[in-house]
């Protein structure tokens, strides 16, 4: 659990982070939006210790971040960024292998661990382990960049607009395998991003800054139906509601007993594509199938519509 209490940044009279107090539940994702120079990122690196709060405290497991040496705060917690940072005259598996070397761990379980993670990202050890950073597309170098943060497998991963560089396709495609290696070794994630639509499809809470202060902590749904002020109402996107409460919830949530004809969904879509798909298709109804591929049951454009309407 990351506890932050009543922390503050001051750069000479600016007032940067203001009195923040923000409780982080272990093995979930938390998304901190907001405007440009709103704090975000002050804010993050508050964590981690590459900034020092003016006052106030960061607690780790209930242990003052200022307490913690700082070989073990960088084990206990890895930091990815936009453009990835990777050195340039390192192998993407000496790149990996930073921290680990850093801490002493054997040769074997530094192989070992690169070996993992490459294959976790879909880069096959063999041919990318020796290959310099230049050699590997921008999508591959972002995949590196967050395997390197993850190798001394930190209980925390702290990320600063990790995505922000990548196109739409490969963004979407990081953003799941994100989702998937979260899930695997249950990190704790602090992501910042400028993408509200990232910010919805990844959080598990959101926090909305404006102007140093989180104006909003909260689960995407009651962010969606109850924004705390007008500022956040903006943010959102008021007109994007209805397609950002469905973008929340997967297909499995809304399968209904019956069959249809079509093109089957799988459960783990998200609704947002389900509403996609059968507009595209021109259908009031697709089957959905489980994991297995087995029928589960339908997903109808007029369930959808209910989902879509502000809850009662
Ligand atoms: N080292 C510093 N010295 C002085 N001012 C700073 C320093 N670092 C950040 N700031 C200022 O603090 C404010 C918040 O910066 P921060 O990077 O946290 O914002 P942000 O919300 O992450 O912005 P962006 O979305 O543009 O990245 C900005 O006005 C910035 O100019």
């Amino acid at each position: 659990m990351i506890e932050i209490d009543s922390i503050t940044k001051r750069y000479g009279d600016t007032t940067v982070v203001d009195n923040v107090s923000m409780t982080i539940a272990p093995h979930t994702i938390t998304v901190i939006v907001g405007t440009s120079g709103s704090g975000k990122t002050t804010l993050m690196r508050m964590i981690n210790r590459l900034v020092e709060p003016t006052s106030g405290e960061v607690r780790i497991d209930g242990a003052p971040n200022s307490v913690i040496p700082g070989h073990e705060l960088r084990r206990r917690i890895g930091y990815a960024i936009q453009g990835h940072g990777l050195f340039p005259h390192r192998t993407v598996a000496e790149n990996i292998a930073t921290v680990p070397t850093l801490l002493g761990w054997e040769k074997g379980r530094i192989e070992a661990k690169v070996k993992e993670l490459l294959s976790l990202f879909q880069l096959d050890p063999t041919a990318f382990g020796p290959r310099y950073p230049h050699e590997l597309s921008g999508g591959q170098q972002q995949r590196v960049g967050v395997a390197r943060a993850l190798a001394a497998e930190p209980n925390i991963l702290l990320m600063d607009e990790p995505f922000g560089a990548l196109d739409p396709v490969i963004r979407a495609k990081a953003q799941d395998d994100l989702l998937a290696i979260q899930k695997h070794f249950g990190t704790t994630i602090v992501l910042v991003t400028h993408d509200m639509e990232e910010a919805f499809h990844l959080a598990d809470r959101i926090a909305v800054m404006d102007k140093g202060r989180i104006v909003q902590h909260a689960a995407p749904e009651e962010m969606l139906v109850n924004p705390a002020t007008d500022f956040v109402e903006t943010l959102i996107g008021a007109g994007e509601r209805p397609l950002r409460l469905l973008s929340i919830g997967t297909v499995g949530d809304a399968t209904e007993n019956g069959t249809a004809e079509g093109e089957p969904l799988a459960a783990e879509v998200s609704q947002r594509d389900a509403l996609s798909a059968l507009l595209w298709s021109g259908r009031e109804a697709l089957p959905v199938v489980g994991p297995d591929g087995a029928p589960i049951g339908r997903v109808t454009l007029a369930g959808l519509a209910r989902r879509a309407a502000r809850p009662q």
